[in-house]
Formats: C-alpha cells, structure tokens, sequence
C-alpha cells in the first residue's frame, strides 16, 4: 500500500480519537496538525487546546492506538504542540456553532430538558438523588449535564468522583480546563459536571457571597461552561428558598422542578415553600421525591425511622389549585449502599443497581428520560394579526 494510502486510513482512524473534556473526534476539533507516513512510520502532530490540558496523556495515548492499529504502519511517533490564541479562539467559535459568545443554550428554544432539584431543609439527599439521577439517565444513553449550584454543601463533585486527592489528602474538587473563555466541564460516569466548587479553594468563602455574585456564577455557568448539546442538564440548588433559587428561576424560567423531602411530616411546610418559590419565578413543578423512607429491616418489615407520609403530603399541598396534580415520583428507602457508593465517588445506580434505592431512582430516571418532549412553552416566533 502507498504512504499517501497509509496516510489517509491514518487519518480515518484520528476520526476516532474523541477528546475525553469536549468529547468530540480530535479531527472535528482541528487538533489534528499532521500525519506522515514514511516507511510504515507514522508520525502524527497533535495541538492541545491548552498547555498542562489534563486530558494530553490519555489523547496521546489513543493518537498513537489509533495509529499503529492502521494496517501499513508499524509504529507511530505522536508530537504534541499546543494551540496558538488563534486557533483556541477559532475552536471556541467553532463549538459555539456561531451562537453569540455569552449567551445561554438553555433558554425557552432548548430542545434540553432543564429540572432543578430542590429541597426545604438541608440534608435530605437532595444532591445524593441529583447525582444518582443524572448518572442513571447517562446510563440509558442519555446526554446528560448538572449544573451544582449547591453554595452552602457543593457535594457534586465527591458524590461522582471528581475530586482531586493528589493535594495532601485533601478532596477538593477537580479543577475545569479552561480554552479561553469557555470552561470544559469535567466528565465523570459520562455526565458533564460544574460545581462552585471547582473555583474555591476555601469553601468557607463561598458561602459568604451575596446574592448578586451568585447570580453571575449561576449566569457564567449557563454561557460560558461547554456542555454541548444536552438531552438533560439538571441543577442541584442549594436548600431552602434563597437566592440562587430565584436566580434559577430568572435565568431558566421554563425548568421543570423536582423536590426532594424526606417522610418526615414536619418537613412539608419549608418543602412546600420551596415549591412555591419556583412556581412563582414561572417553574412548574413535575414531582417530588420521597427521600430516606423507611429502612428495610432483615425479617422483610419496614422501619420509618423519619416517619411517614411527608412526599404525598408534600405533593398534595403543591396541588392545591393546580390543573393536573403533582406526583409523588419516587420513594426512595434509607440504604448503606447509596451512601457508601456516595462517599467512593460511585453512585449506588452503577455500584449496586439492584439496591432498592437504586432501582427506586432508576424509575425516575426512566420516567424522565422516557418524557415526550412537547411543545407547550416553546415560542412559535409568531404573533397574532390584530
Ligand atoms: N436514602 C438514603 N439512605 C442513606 N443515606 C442517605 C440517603 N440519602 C442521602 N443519604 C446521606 O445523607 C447525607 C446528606 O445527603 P446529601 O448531601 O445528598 O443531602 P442534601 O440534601 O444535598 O444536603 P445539602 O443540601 O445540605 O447539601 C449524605 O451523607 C448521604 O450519603
């Protein structure tokens, strides 16, 4: 076969090389520089979006896979070059697809389903379900972002693994790879993650930011992070009726809302409000999720440890004067796996998926990922002849 033959089925095979941030072929994202094939020695030139791009050895390694599976090569040489300001500012055009720089892909024209996950109180699993949730939807073949805007407990991160332990023992979040202004969410279980916490070291200076400087993490994180096209983003907020909720509900007014309470009947009320808050920024709410219901015992019974009945009560009072009632979506039980596959970084639907936790999120998984996608809300661009 012709070097120029070898040459083309090498380059064929770059097609193949996906970039694990942007996870698009290295050869649509103009990474390849060039191939030669000189007596079945295949030497090809990479450019890196960015220098230190934390993704360099795992491209390099497939480059060279990609390369010396081509028949007529025997072995390959990668050489690794970064990309010039142009080319990064040509690239981050390109994955714009020619949409104004700074604008947000989720408003109402989104084919993207936007669910914000809230909760009255704290510590009722919400983030453990948003994890749960959008890693079981990935699973289904789903493509899948979440959005952690969570200020006060930013678990995101360690619920999926994305944490950096190189740095004394600590477990502060992986950090994003920035291609000029546009920030690459990392990936982890194939869901496209960005937390607050991936730009403070010190999480105590977070939680201190008034409501203004939220808004703009909240706005930066719908224009500026790359989540290319999403079937799904779903946004962990933060507890309560605050005001990253009320941002949320400015900035993507058509999302759906999920809450999570748990059985606790004292609970309902600031559930409830939480609901309710969404609802008057224009959200709808599509369900709740029961939380920490019940702890399977040995002999087959059940122990409501945090009593009982607080979704439904939750979900009759968001009813109240509504055309179709909202559901309880889920109840989902207490389970030793689903906090120890949060606390490993691998949530319980992939490390023990028949956990009835798990099986009680994959329902709701399901149910969302199976959802029609109808028109109601999205602007027809047109206006009624008076
Ligand atoms: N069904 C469950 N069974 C056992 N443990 C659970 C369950 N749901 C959540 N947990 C545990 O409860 C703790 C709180 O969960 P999580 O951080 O998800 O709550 P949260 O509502 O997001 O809290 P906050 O909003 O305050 O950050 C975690 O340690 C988690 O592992």
């Amino acid at each position: 076969m012709s070097d120029a033959r070898v040459n083309e089925r090498v380059l064929a095979a770059l097609a193949g090389v996906i970039d694990p941030e942007i996870r698009k072929p290295i050869t649509e994202l103009d990474m390849v520089d060039s191939v030669t094939v000189a007596d079945g020695h295949a030497t090809v030139g990479i450019r890196l979006t960015i220098a230190g791009c934390p993704a360099a050895a795992r491209i390099e390694a497939d480059v060279l896979h990609a390369a010396e599976s081509v028949t007529g090569v025997g072995n390959a040489t990668v050489e690794v070059t970064v990309m010039t300001r142009e080319q990064r500012q040509a690239l981050t055009e390109k994955l714009r697809g020619g949409a104004a720089a700074r604008s947000n892909p989720f408003g109402p024209d989104s084919l993207t389903r936007v669910y914000a996950v809230t909760s009255g109180k704290g510590g009722v699993g919400k983030s453990t379900i948003t994890a749960n949730l959008g890693v079981a939807l990935a699973h289904r073949g789903l493509r899948v972002g979440i959005i952690d805007a969570d200020v006060y407990g930013f678990s995101i991160p360690g619920l999926l693994g994305l944490v950096d332990t190189s740095v004394g023992g600590s477990r502060l979040a992986v950090k994003p790879t920035q291609v000029g202004e546009m920030i690459l969410p990392p990936v982890a279980h194939d869901v496209k993650v960005i937390s607050i916490g991936m730009f403070i070291d010190d999480p105590a200076a977070a939680v201190a930011w008034r409501g203004p400087m939220l808004h703009r993490t909240i706005s930066q994180f719908l224009t500026d992070v790359y989540f290319g096209d999403l079937d799904i983003l779903l946004l962990d907020l933060p507890p309560g009726t605050g005001d990253v909720a009320i941002s949320v509900g400015q900035l993507l007014p058509h999302a759906d809302v999920l809450v999570v309470t748990t059985p606790q009947p004292a609970a309902a009320d600031v559930a409830e409000r939480s609901g309710i808050v969404a609802r008057q920024t224009g959200q709808s709410i599509y369900g709740v999720i029961e939380n920490m219901s019940g702890l399977p015992q040995s002999d087959g019974s059940v122990l409501d440890l945090f009593g009982s009945g607080g979704g439904a009560e939750v979900a009759r009072r968001l009813s109240a004067g509504q055309d179709s009632p909202v559901p309880v979506l889920a109840q989902v039980p207490l389970s030793v796996s689903l906090r120890s596959g949060g606390d490993a970084g691998t949530p319980v639907v992939l490390s023990d998926p028949t956990d009835p936790a798990a099986v009680a999120i994959q329902a709701v998984a399901q149910r969302l990922a199976t959802r029609a996608r109808g028109l109601a809300g999205l602007s027809l661009g047109i206006s009624p002849r008076i």
